[in-house]
């Protein structure tokens, strides 16, 4: 007799796993480390939650990514069968948007809210800045919209904001004294143009819960059982908002979280590791089980050892202990170069030899960096080298410029109160509606209290003006009349050829247009094949293919959703932050340098640096089986040649984790303790007072050029014996000199390098003969 499934899905757990899985009521806290099994229990336990009889669109699963939600439903639907798409599962953006397109109206806005991105809301925020005839050197719109984004995320009100003395101080201090007036002219026009941002998925859905009580009592009633990823991110905002869905703190119903404290990486955001312990408290009335995870399962001990000691350098966390029964495995390896090139060379040449020797696929392996700027180097190599690869975030395809102009137009046929995409729509293609109209439009709206495309149809235009604002609004109300009936993909087809967005893509035929034009195509045929995908979403909306559906779908997707390289071989380039959840069998950890990985903007307070450290270990975390770590003494970053003394973090793995390279010119005791920086730091600890400049490790000492003082000549001649100062390589004596008179090349012998002896083209050589 085939063995019943319940059993077999429960037989691939440990013990304490198990537990957490069957223990389904009540609250329940998984405090694990890295790759200890976490989401695997969340995802058999919803497997499980259905075994037991509830219906899969009673569950809630918040998840950091809708890939990672998509997976877990892939995973559950092996225990369950196909009833697994119902489950209520994806990020905390996705599913409260989803909430919200059906309450709307409770809180004034249309269920067809556009949704505004990070360039909308910069761009909304310039105009009112400029309406206000505030200097916008002062003013800056990043800053407005983080400080605005702040106060949503703590549920502070423009009305509260006004009141609220220490904002104001700070604003004042920062120069910037009207804040308070910019967001509450914000939060009006966002309304007005029946838009939210991001935040305000969060921080409206909670106004809703709080002032609807009827809507509240619904998903009460509907999400029997919450269970939430990653935890230790979820600011609190989130977390009020999910203790008002478990009905805290009347009857908490059955609500399970996992975390680790350790990864806790979006302090910057709001989260804060706070969460998890006061989730401990705030449930601990009612009685919490809480389970404790310490075998990982995904990586050698080498790998976890380190994890161990890096994290160790932290001094605020929950006490872990973590183990591994994989073997020690290969010993981390450490790339040591001279500048970024160098690196990008080193790296590409390490995951070929790795490839061979291990037989990796390219999608075994994967290169972090601390910010998204650094895939450049390593794509150029990995080109160069035929390895094909991916890159997460970054220039996505829906921030691509033909891209957004598309579905600005597909915005407006949803919403025409949309205000940033009337602006980017109204001139483009061309059509002679320039600034002094768009500035008339907009003096009526702000008068008459109309919205721009309302304003648009009742302006005083001169007669070509006129007919050629008649013929932009005629487009749109095309589509808009059909859009009841027309699926998404028919709207945009005639908004494409209507608004003569494809002709004149086509009429480009530079390089640079014809990719343009083949984006603009790629979306059209991405909403070809929304519309034919027959999935079901869930129960309550049937199959929707209609344009207000895909543009939400759109709307949130993140970073890691966009590209699903699950079935294609790549190697994938991702920032750190990205890299969360996930696992390779071969990571590269790059750009371990000081103001880079710990990054600048961290390293005045220790706060900062601890959070770097954090990052650094959901890092290295990633690896199951070999881990590479590398920098580069030098390297360009805003234009300039910058030179760099290694990461602290790198003193920080234990010297015998670390393989004994020869050649490379480092022993594995490089990476011992530096004890005057560690003594350092241990002392800005105590004292709260954090060093600004810390030399680094002396064994890594990097080229002692400071290019700030620098300064090569360009010389066509140089003697043999000479001794030479080089911007990269340091000090040299010059062995010979060889080439025809245009093209002198020196062969210089510098001594701080490993392969001390290169040769130089002189006319391009950055070089100061000292004697
Ligand atoms: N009991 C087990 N038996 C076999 N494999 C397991 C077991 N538990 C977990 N694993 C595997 O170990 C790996 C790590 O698990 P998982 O991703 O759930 O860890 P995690 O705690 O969520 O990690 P992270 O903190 O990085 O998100 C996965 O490949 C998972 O399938
Ligand atoms: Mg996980």
């Amino acid at each position: 007799m085939p063995e019943p499934k319940t059993s077999s899905y429960l037989d691939s757990l440990n013990d304490v796993q198990r537990q957490a899985v069957t223990t389904i009521d009540g609250p329940v806290l998984v405090v694990a480390g890295p790759g200890s099994g976490k989401t695997r229990v969340l995802t058999f336990r919803i497997a499980h939650i259905i075994e037991q009889g509830t219906a899969p669109w009673e569950i809630l699963a918040l998840t950091f990514t809708n890939k990672a939600a998509r997976e877990m439903k892939g995973r559950i639907e092996e225990v369950v069968g196909k009833r697994a798409s119902y489950i209520w599962a994806g990020t905390f953006h996705s599913l409260f948007a989803r909430i919200l397109r059906v309450e709307a109206q409770h809180i004034g806005y249309p269920s067809n809210f556009t949704i505004y991105d990070t360039d909308d809301t910069k761009s909304l925020l310039n105009s009112i800045i400029r309406e206000f005839n505030l200097d916008p050197k002062v003013y800056g719109a990043n800053a407005i919209k983080n400080r605005i984004s702040s106060a949503k995320s703590s549920l502070i009100t423009p009305k509260l904001y006004e009141k609220n003395e220490e904002l104001l101080a700070q604003d004042k201090l920062a120069n910037m004294p009207l804040v308070y007036k910019i967001y509450t002219a914000y939060v009006a026009r966002c309304k007005k143009a029946g838009a939210m941002d991001f935040d305000d998925l969060l921080f409206r859905l909670f106004e809703l819960m709080q002032n609807v009580p009827e809507v509240v009592q619904k998903y009460r009633e509907k999400f029997k059982y919450v269970l939430v990823d990653e935890f230790q991110d979820t600011n609190t905002l989130q977390y009020a908002i999910i203790k008002k869905l478990v009905q805290y703190p009347d009857s908490p119903r059955n609500i399970c979280v996992v975390g680790d404290d350790a990864q806790s990486i979006y302090a910057f955001r709001g989260a804060t590791i706070q969460n998890i312990l006061d989730f401990e408290q705030d449930f601990g009335q009612f009685g919490i089980q809480t389970f404790k995870l310490e075998q990982n399962y995904r990586s050698t001990e080498n790998i976890v050892n380190t994890a161990n000691a890096v994290i160790s350098y932290n001094k605020r966390q929950i006490q872990k202990s973590i183990w591994s029964d994989k073997g020690v495995g290969d010993k981390i390896r450490v790339i040591k170069a001279v500048d970024d090139n160098e690196e990008g060379r080193r790296v590409a040449d390490t995951i070929l030899e790795q490839k061979n020797r291990y037989h990796l696929q390219n999608n075994d392996v994967a290169i972090l960096y601390r910010t998204n700027s650094q895939s450049r180097i390593f794509e150029e190599y990995l080109r160069r080298f035929n390895i094909a690869y991916r890159v997460y975030g970054g220039q996505s395809f829906y921030q691509r410029k033909e891209v957004k102009d598309l579905i600005a137009y597909l915005r407006m046929v949803v919403n025409p109160n949309d205000e940033e995409a009337f602006r980017r729509s109204i001139n483009h293609p061309k059509r002679g509606i320039g600034g002094t109209s768009v500035a008339k439009v907009t003096t009526l709206a702000r008068q008459q209290n109309l919205t721009l495309f309302e304003a648009l149809k009742h302006v005083d235009l001169p007669k070509r003006t006129r007919h050629a604002a008649d013929g932009y609004i005629h487009v749109i109300e095309q589509a808009m009349a059909k859009a009841d009936t027309a699926n998404a993909y028919e709207l945009a087809d005639l908004i494409a050829k209507g608004s003569g967005l494809t002709d004149m893509l086509r009429n480009d035929k530079s390089i640079e247009g014809m990719g343009r034009l083949e984006n603009h195509e790629a979306l059209l045929d991405g909403i070809k094949s929304f519309v034919e995908d027959d999935t079901v979403i869930d129960t309550d909306t049937l199959p929707d293919k209609s344009l207000a559906t895909y543009l939400q779908n759109i709307a949130l997707l993140t970073d890691a959703d966009e590209s699903d390289s699950t079935n294609t071989d790549v190697v994938t380039l991702m920032s750190v932050h990205a890299a969360k959840g996930l696992e390779y069998k071969s990571i590269f950890v790059v750009g371990l340098e000081e103001k880079l990985f710990p990054s600048w903007m961290s390293m005045d307070s220790m706060e900062g640096l601890d959070e770097e450290r954090r990052l650094f270990y959901v890092a290295i975390t990633r690896a199951e089986l070999y881990l590479t770590l590398s920098y580069a003494n030098t390297r360009y970053r805003y234009g300039k040649m910058v030179m760099n003394e290694p990461s602290r973090f790198l003193a920080e793995v234990p010297a015998d984790a670390v393989e004994n390279t020869t050649g490379g010119g480092r022993r594995s005791n490089d990476f011992e303790f530096d004890k005057v920086a560690r003594q350092r730091e241990h002392r800005a600890r105590v004292t709260g007072v954090t060093p600004n400049k810390r030399r680094g490790t002396a064994r890594f000492a990097a080229p002692k050029v400071d290019p700030a003082t620098f300064e090569p000549s360009p010389i066509t001649e140089v003697e043999t014996g000479r001794r030479v100062l080089h911007l990269k390589f340091g000090e040299g004596k010059v062995l010979h000199v060889d080439g025809g008179a245009d093209n002198r090349i020196a062969t210089i012998h510098f001594s701080d390098l490993p392969q001390p002896e290169k040769r130089i083209m002189l006319k391009f050589a950055k070089l100061q003969v000292l004697d």
